[in-house]
């Protein structure tokens, strides 16, 4: 019988395996930042051991970073003892750093892939959840806790147990004015935030394929959401081409080495996926979440549900949750007045969104009583913005293009998103509280957020285009 591709990687990669017992798993790229690395290094210190392989560990501060000023002291002290440590620690135990000032810094997820250092076929680790993202590249790619971090640092291997499988097929074309961020919540919100828990899933279909590298980082990133260890999409040529003379990326005889390596990475037709699932892309409109979950979420012209279309276990949580919203069942969102608009994350920060949005506003002004952030997911991202003049298109939109970070995706930083004020976002999670106290997300694709920016309310990008 045939193999899927996240078995043939898993087991490329088993170092031990004993029935009962977890696989020990050889990791070969593992990333860290400033939030679940301190106590690693603690653990590390107290056991008086080394990194086992440093050059196999990369840092970058990416949460607690400000995105402005950030030739500046850090301000939050919290933040800047983070940010402290992790610098001490990478010094001391001989990890690379990308750190505030220097040219690769970015979201831990957003400069993995753009250095080249994310490749088809690795196993990838860091202490976050969304280390799934990488899994675009077809690598078995996921997250962490902080002892775990030390495992990894200690031995690059790591105890687990392996994840059933699961298939998700996108068939079809997309319509226009619906982006990647869309397939994924539509997703999202037919399977519920835990309808994958246990699985590791693989993106495939037509509508998949046809997306660029960024677009399927989108769509693996927000894997989590729906409770899945991981996801991930069969490398192909978009993939190799896109990796093709990247910093880190091999070159010369090892690039071909890889190649011919990274050609067998696909899951053979006999392959048995625990799970499959299909999906129509021709069925999915821009997505807006009403709730407090992604899995809260429904296409931008329909109805939040009435109380009489859920199920009466899940009225209690609705309830709670719309009443955190202040909104009621069974009303629309068109039209809704937001406040804040955030255009950035690990989500959705590269430069093919800045790019969308770009094109789109070109010309447009924002809505006066609504604030903007533009956040690049790192200063590659940032600095690409400036070459192609996408940083003035903004400016003149009377966005604000900041420093990269994780930036409002979550209240770790500077920037928060005042109380009883409605954000929409392109990150990947609308928690209570997630984007500080009492703030209220809308998710949606950086389409749909810019769209939201020029009129100062819900809008369906497609009236715009
Ligand atoms: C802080 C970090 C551990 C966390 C994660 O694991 O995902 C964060 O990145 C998030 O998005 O909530
Ligand atoms: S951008 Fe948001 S989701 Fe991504 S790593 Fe940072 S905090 Fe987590």
């Amino acid at each position: 019988m045939g193999k899927t591709l996240f078995d043939k990687i898993w087991d490329g990669h088993i170092v031990m395996s004993k029935p009962g017992y977890p696989d020990a798993v050889y990791i070969n790229t593992h990333f860290i930042h400033e939030v679940t690395s301190p106590q690693a290094f603690d653990g590390l210190r107290k056991r008086d051991i080394p990194v086992f392989r440093p050059g196999k560990t990369r840092a970058t501060a990416d949460h607690n970073v400000p995105t402005m000023d950030q030739h500046l002291p850090i301000k939050e002290a919290l933040s800047r003892h983070q940010v402290e440590m992790l610098t001490k620690n990478t010094a001391e135990f001989g990890v690379e750093l990308y750190g505030l000032g220097h040219p690769y810094q970015g979201i831990v997820h957003v400069i993995g892939p753009e250095l080249g250092i994310t490749l088809p076929g690795m196993t990838i680790v860091c202490g976050d959840s969304h280390t799934s993202t990488h899994g675009a590249f077809g690598a078995v790619a996921f997250g962490i806790g902080t002892s775990e971090v030390e495992q990894v640092l200690a031995t690059q291997c790591i105890l687990q147990y392996k994840p059933k499988r699961m298939k998700i097929e996108v068939n079809g074309t997309l319509k226009n004015g619906v982006l990647s961020k869309d397939i994924i919540l539509y997703i999202i919100s037919k399977i519920s935030a835990s309808g994958a828990t246990g699985y590791f899933v693989e993106y495939a279909g037509e509508a998949i394929r046809s997306l660029s590298m960024e677009a399927r980082m989108t769509i693996c990133n927000m894997s989590i959401e729906m409770g899945a260890r991981g996801g991930m999409i069969a490398p192909d040529e978009t993939t190799f081409a896109y990796i093709k003379g990247r910093e880190f990326a091999p070159q010369g005889e090892a690039w071909d080495k890889a190649l011919a390596f990274w050609q067998t990475l696909y899951s053979d037709a006999d392959a048995q996926f625990d799970v499959v699932l299909n999906f129509d892309a021709a069925d999915i409109e821009p997505q807006i979440t009403y709730g407090t979950n992604p899995g809260m979420g429904m296409g931008i012209t329909q109805h939040i549900p009435a109380l009489s279309q859920l199920d009466e276990k899940e009225v209690p949580s609705f309830k709670k949750s719309l009443d955190y919203m202040d909104l009621q069942p069974g009303a629309p969102l068109l039209g809704k007045k937001i406040d804040y608009v955030f255009i950035g994350s690990c989500t959705n920060s590269r430069i093919e969104d800045l790019r969308l949005v770009a094109d789109f506003v070109k010309g447009k002004q924002k809505a006066e009583d609504v604030v903007v952030w533009i956040v690049p997911g790192s200063k590659q991202v940032e600095a690409q913005a400036k070459a192609e003049g996408i940083d003035k298109v903004l400016m003149e939109a009377g966005f604000q293009l900041r420093e990269p970070g994780c930036s409002a995706c979550l209240g770790m930083n500077e920037d928060k998103v005042p109380a009883g004020m409605y954000c929409i976002s392109t990150s990947n999670r609308n928690f209570e509280g997630r984007q500080g106290p009492n703030a209220r997300t809308f998710l949606a694709s950086p389409l749909t957020a810019a769209a939201a920016a020029i009129t100062g309310r819900v809008t369906d990008v497609r009236e715009l285009v």
